[in-house]
């Protein structure tokens, strides 16, 4: 390959753009005497949208669109990206996000929630780009491959985490529909052929709507369509929170509206609607005045009336006290500044919510501080099933054990927009009565299905390449590992259906000989799954995007305590490589704990592990011996970080994410000086060996000595880089160590 071996660096939010701060000046450190470049690229909630409105904006201002390029760079074989996790902003978030940039001098137009001209749709639309999981879907061009290597499960089984005690009366449980939802409508279809298929809504009155003029599909592709009815959901959750009320156990919901930023949104307003109903409908008309949106939670109803007089105000606030007497109690995301489930959102995620709840117990925070047993409300039926399979578990078997057990690696099937995750621009909430159909170019119907006003209709689409590619990547998986595969199907859903007959016919293209391949419902996948990892064994998860998230968040959570510690890598389908940094997200509570306190708990083993995986992939692909010796060091640094167990503490006063990138850079350091492939890297190295060495005292006193006191950034989004920078690196010796082979 011509070009010069490059890596490119994510700056993204929150917690992980936080601990960049600190960890790229030591990456900086190792590359450079190596002659590996290392950029940079803005993939940020901010970033993104200051590239978008160039023309409201001086020039010092502009940025240009990184996650673009980025994008179009995924596609060719010299692509190795570092992606660190990242705000997927809901409506209340981009509207912080806006306001702050605009404190800051940034002439950025308000967000128009409900756009009255050309102006402000096209304002809208430009927002809407930034929306949601706006960044991964981009970026991922190729399929999942997320595991907890060797060092991390011996990591575990030495340094076990806690999981709460689980009681086998325990009154947790999933809620689901049983009807209505988009599980029990979805049909599917492959194409025959390249073309596209058009989306219209015949009204009961005899118009016709057209949705989507043209999708286009390829030969072989899956797509299916699906709708979750409004009345059948609300019904389903007047009857949960019902239930909830009489079994005495909390209300909580799980959705993914981030990601699935156009159906969850609505379906989490369709709850707050339900939950809040009396009080909603004796101010409808002081809230529809003030703008308030209930897709955007309960939160957005205490901002909006802020701008009704005082008296009507507080007799608003006052109601929905009395409502909560009448109602279950809620679970909270934050007991003590009163906010609850139905605040905003994207406070609470499914994928991390979850196993957080089976993590504690099967219990979430009540609005009295403490833990309570809790109904979970998932109301589709597609994937709730797994996590009451899990529920019962414990109930009967107790908690897991992380010094015993086993692990469940994913092989996930994601790439182009795979699944229900790229469904955002074909999901529509339906205006009218009627019928949604979708015909192809000869205008044979391909599917239809009967709405109702307020119902949410989606369809998919999911290429046939990735299928190929993710079942040639599970077999060698199965076959490197030597570990047992499930596929985790469903022949009852339209879509697994067709995917069972795929999968079946790709997996006669390998040699399965000697590896045990299955394919199992989703419920019963996690049973055999369960039962094995209580045994201590491995099994290999292969499944669909959905799953891909909810499992890589779980199975770490239980086997490992965090998600952080994953290896997770996307081979991309051109040949370059997406190296994600562990499999959670952002982590917006480490942040508040940094503002607080100065202390940072953000676990960087993901970006260690990420940056060994991307130095081996350019050693491969540009046949470059330095970043092998790099690559090699680093995982050696691994293993001894892991070993002597340097990752941030919880508690103020104690290692924290500083911390743990300076012994890092100690063991990656020593461990380069130990090497003898290359004798100038080897010297350059033993000098900064010996510095960190001889300063380990000093440096960590330096950078533990400053905790304890408030920060200010000056901003959340979009703080100041030179004060971020000069929080995250408080240590003059670090720093001038660091300066020995750079300079
Ligand atoms: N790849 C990506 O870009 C992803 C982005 N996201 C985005 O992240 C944001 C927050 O999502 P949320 O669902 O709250 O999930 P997070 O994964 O950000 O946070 C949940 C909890 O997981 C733990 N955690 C996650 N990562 C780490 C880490 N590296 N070190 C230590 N602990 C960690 C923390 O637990 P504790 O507080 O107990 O220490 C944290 O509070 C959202 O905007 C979401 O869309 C989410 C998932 C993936
Ligand atoms: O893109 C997002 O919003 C979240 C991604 C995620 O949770 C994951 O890939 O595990
Ligand atoms: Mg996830």
């Amino acid at each position: 390959m011509s070009k010069s071996p490059k890596i490119i660096y994510t700056l993204t939010d929150e917690a992980p753009a936080l601990a960049t701060h600190s960890l790229l000046p030591i990456i900086d450190a190792f590359t450079d005497p190596a002659g590996i470049d290392v950029e940079t690229r803005d993939i940020s909630l901010a970033g993104r949208i200051i590239s978008l409105f160039p023309e409201y904006l001086t020039d010092e201002q502009r940025i240009a669109d990184d996650l673009a390029e980025l994008g179009e760079l995924t596609k060719t074989p010299e692509a190795n990206i570092i992606k660190l996790p990242n705000i997927s902003a809901s409506v209340p978030q981009l509207k912080a996000a806006i306001k702050e940039l605009q404190s800051q001098g940034y002439k950025l137009p308000d967000y128009p929630e409900e756009p009255g001209n050309d102006t402000e749709r096209d304002i809208k639309a430009r927002y809407d780009r930034v929306k949601g999981s706006a960044v991964n879907p981009v970026l991922r061009e190729g399929n999942s491959d997320r595991r907890a290597p060797q060092s991390v499960k011996n990591f575990a089984r030495k340094y076990p985490h806690r999981l709460g005690e689980w009681s086998a009366d325990s009154r947790s449980h999933v809620a689901h529909m049983s009807d209505g939802d988009f599980y029990g409508s979805e049909t599917s279809a492959v194409m025959e052929s390249a073309g596209s298929v058009k989306i219209a809504l015949h009204g009961a009155d005899g118009s016709v709507k057209v949705l989507k003029e043209a999708v286009p599909v390829l030969a072989g592709e899956v797509i299916d369509a699906a709708v979750m009815s409004r009345q059948a959901l609300r019904r389903f959750v007047a009857e949960a929170i019902e239930d909830a009320k009489s079994q005495d156990v909390l209300f909580s919901l799980h959705l993914k509206a981030t990601m699935m930023k156009v159906s969850d949104p609505i379906m989490f307003g369709i709850v707050v609607s339900e939950f809040y109903k009396e009080v909603l409908a004796k101010y409808a008309d002081d809230l529809k005045q003030v703008g308030f949106d209930p897709n955007n939670g309960i939160g957005d109803l205490y901002a909006t009336i802020q701008s009704l007089a005082e008296d009507k105000r507080q007799a608003i606030e006052s109601d929905i006290q009395a409502l909560y007497a009448e109602r279950p109690s809620l679970a909270m995301v934050n007991s003590h500044k009163g906010i609850t489930n139905l605040h905003v959102p994207s406070d609470v995620i499914i994928d991390a919510s979850m196993p957080a709840m089976i993590r504690d117990s099967g219990k979430m925070w009540g609005a009295d501080d403490a833990l309570h047993d809790t109904k979970a409300v998932i109301p589709d039926r597609c994937y709730a099933g797994i996590y009451q399979v899990v529920i019962e578990d414990c109930k009967k078997n107790g908690a897991f054990d992380p010094t015993t057990m086993g692990s469940v690696p994913n092989v996930g099937l994601m790439a182009q927009k795979a699944e229900e995750y790229g469904s955002h621009d074909k999901t529509f909430h339906i205006p009218a009565a009627g019928t949604v159909r979708v015909t192809d170019a000869q205008d044979n119907v391909v599917f239809e299905h009967r709405v109702e006003e307020g119902d949410i209709w989606r369809m998919c689409q999911t290429k046939d390449a990735p299928i190929q590619d993710w079942v040639k990547l599970a077999v060698a998986r199965a076959r490197d590992s030597q570990t047992p595969a499930v596929f985790w199907l469903d022949a009852n859903r339209g879509h697994d259906a067709q995917l069972i007959e795929k999968v079946e016919r790709y997996l006669k293209d390998h040699d399965t000989d000697g590896l045990d391949i299955r394919i199992m419902t989703p419920e019963d996948a996690m049973r055999f799954s369960l039962e094995r990892i209580r045994a201590g064994k491995d099994t290999i998860s292969v499944t669909g995007n959905v799953l891909r998230d909810y499992l890589t968040d779980l199975f770490p959570i239980m086997e490992l305590g965090t998600s952080a510690k994953m290896l997770s890598i996307v081979p991309l389908m051109n040949g370059g490589g997406l190296f994600e940094t562990g499999a959670g997200g952002s982590a917006p509570k480490h942040v508040q704990q940094f503002l607080e306190e100065n202390h940072l708990r953000w676990d960087s083993l993901g970006e260690f592990l990420a940056l060994a995986a991307s130095l081996e992939h350019l050693g491969k692909t540009f046949d470059n011996a330095r970043a092998r010796v790099l690559a090699k060091a680093l995982d050696q640094a691994n293993g001894e970080f892991l070993d002597s167990n340097k990752s941030p503490s919880r508690k103020v006063g104690e290692i924290d994410n500083r911390g743990s990138h300076f012994y890092l850079a100690l063991y990656w350091a020593k461990a380069v000086a130990a090497q003898n492939d290359d004798a100038e890297l080897k010297a350059q190295f033993a000098e900064l060996a010996r510095k960190l060495e001889e300063n380990e005292d000093a440096i960590l006193a330096e950078l533990n000595g400053v905790q304890g006191q408030p920060v200010d950034i000056r901003g959340y989004y979009h703080p100041d880089y030179a004060l971020t920078s000069q929080a995250m690196r408080p240590s003059k010796t670090l720093n001038d160590a660091l300066g020995v082979v750079k300079d």
